[in-house]
């Protein structure tokens, strides 16, 4: 496919999503009416799409209307691309501009600017204050792909030529001590031999910099309480040499686990009954969220978060603290983490936990923005007395 083609194929899949599929669904319907695309094509395809979703407000008032067609146009003005190169109407590119689309479309502002849903703008505002710009900025940029190196079998160091020998090139990141930034060969990661043998796994900075955070150590019983694919139950069981136990309330979410955990030589049990094992020295809860420190990688959260959803996300995130509260030792610790900025789902999550709890007590808050190497995170550290 041209360069051009790729844009036009962009066009007909944003459309569909705009009508309402799900992005994922309408690449692959897409990909699988259209055999004559390549894997380069998909790829580029699928860049263009995710490109226009994290900027979905922007390049609609650049480009006049919210159409698949002038997204694009919005996107291109965005880029600096001359949009005549790619609205040439040969083949299966995009047909000529009209002059009235030509004319269309002015400068974002506000708002839309930030590529911010404007309902959600003052609670966002509220949480990050000065931030704010730089974290809207951030999610309107591709996510880094970020490896962290199982140090249980190599150094970082060690780590960096052989992934090179693969094609992957990898540099040290600040995010976390075994995180790697993958500056080339990203999509050879999955098919490596360094990611089969379990030398590496896919984990962003700051998801690696909450393990780290953690006051792990040898000989404790621990649980992951909201263990999902287990990236940190893996990123935990790479740092001490303690008991790990995986708990999700969607069983199926732990299904791939065992896998990765051989991979990586650890030793994670699964478990379906948290109560039955307590009490643990250490409980994380990775509780679900509105993804508001990821939606670079999944753009479609932003767009689809309203007031209602946030409020049910956080009572249920109260729910699962508190059930963990219930089974933590004496003197152990309860973390809960969010891949969120908000406020609500954060600090005030906490806040009334600890009004209702006086027998746990804040020892350490740490929070992420959305940066260079990593998403953005929020950690608290609770100790139980
Ligand atoms: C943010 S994801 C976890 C990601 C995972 N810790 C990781 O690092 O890959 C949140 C997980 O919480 C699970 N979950 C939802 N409600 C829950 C509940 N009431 N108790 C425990 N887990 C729950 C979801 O199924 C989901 O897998």
């Amino acid at each position: 496919m041209t360069p051009a083609a790729r844009y036009g194929a962009a066009i007909e899949i944003l459309d569909q999503i705009l009508d309402g599929t799900p992005a994922e669904k309408a690449l692959t319907t897409w990909a699988r009416r259209s055999r004559f695309a390549g894997s380069k094509d998909r790829a580029a395809i699928r860049d263009h799409v995710f490109d226009i979703l994290r900027r979905k407000r922007s390049t609609a008032v650049e480009g006049g209307v919210e159409t698949g067609r002038a997204m694009v146009l919005g996107l291109l003005r965005q880029e600096g691309i001359d949009p005549a190169t790619v609205f040439t109407g040969e083949g299966h590119a995009p047909a000529t501009l009209s002059e009235a689309e030509q004319a269309a479309g002015q400068p974002a502002e506000g708002g839309a600017a930030l590529d911010l849903p404007e309902a959600l703008l003052e609670m966002f505002r509220d949480s990050l204050g000065d931030d704010l710009a730089e974290y809207a900025e951030a999610l309107r940029h591709r996510a880094p792909v970020m490896l962290r190196v199982n140090s249980r079998k190599l150094s970082r160091d060690a780590a960096i030529p052989k992934l090179a020998a693969e094609g992957i090139i990898a540099e040290v990141s600040e995010a976390a001590p075994n995180a790697l930034h993958v500056t080339e060969g990203a999509r050879k990661i999955n098919n490596s031999n360094a990611y089969r043998d379990g030398l590496v796994e896919l984990q962003d900075g700051a998801s690696q910099a909450v393990a780290e955070a953690l006051p792990l150590e040898d000989g404790q019983k621990v649980l992951d309480m909201c263990a999902g694919g287990g990236g940190k139950s893996l990123a935990m069981a790479a740092r001490a040499k303690a008991r790990f136990m995986a708990y999700d309330a969607n069983a199926q979410r732990l299904r791939d686990l065992p896998e990765r955990a051989r991979r990586a030589s650890a030793q994670i049990e699964v478990c379906n009954n948290p109560e039955g094992a307590a009490p643990f020295d250490l409980i994380l809860c990775d509780v679900p969220c509105s993804g508001s420190g990821s939606w670079r990688r999944a753009p479609e959260g932003k767009w689809r978060m309203d007031a209602d959803g946030l409020h049910d996300l956080t009572q249920l995130q109260g729910q699962i603290l508190r059930r963990a509260a219930d089974l933590v030792a004496t003197g152990g610790t309860l973390a809960y983490a969010t891949c969120s900025v908000l406020k609500q789902e954060n600090d005030d999550v906490v806040a009334s936990f600890l009004a209702e709890n006086q027998g746990f007590s804040l020892t350490r808050e740490i929070h992420w923005l959305p940066g260079a190497d990593g998403d953005g995170f929020y950690l608290a550290i609770l100790t139980a007395q």
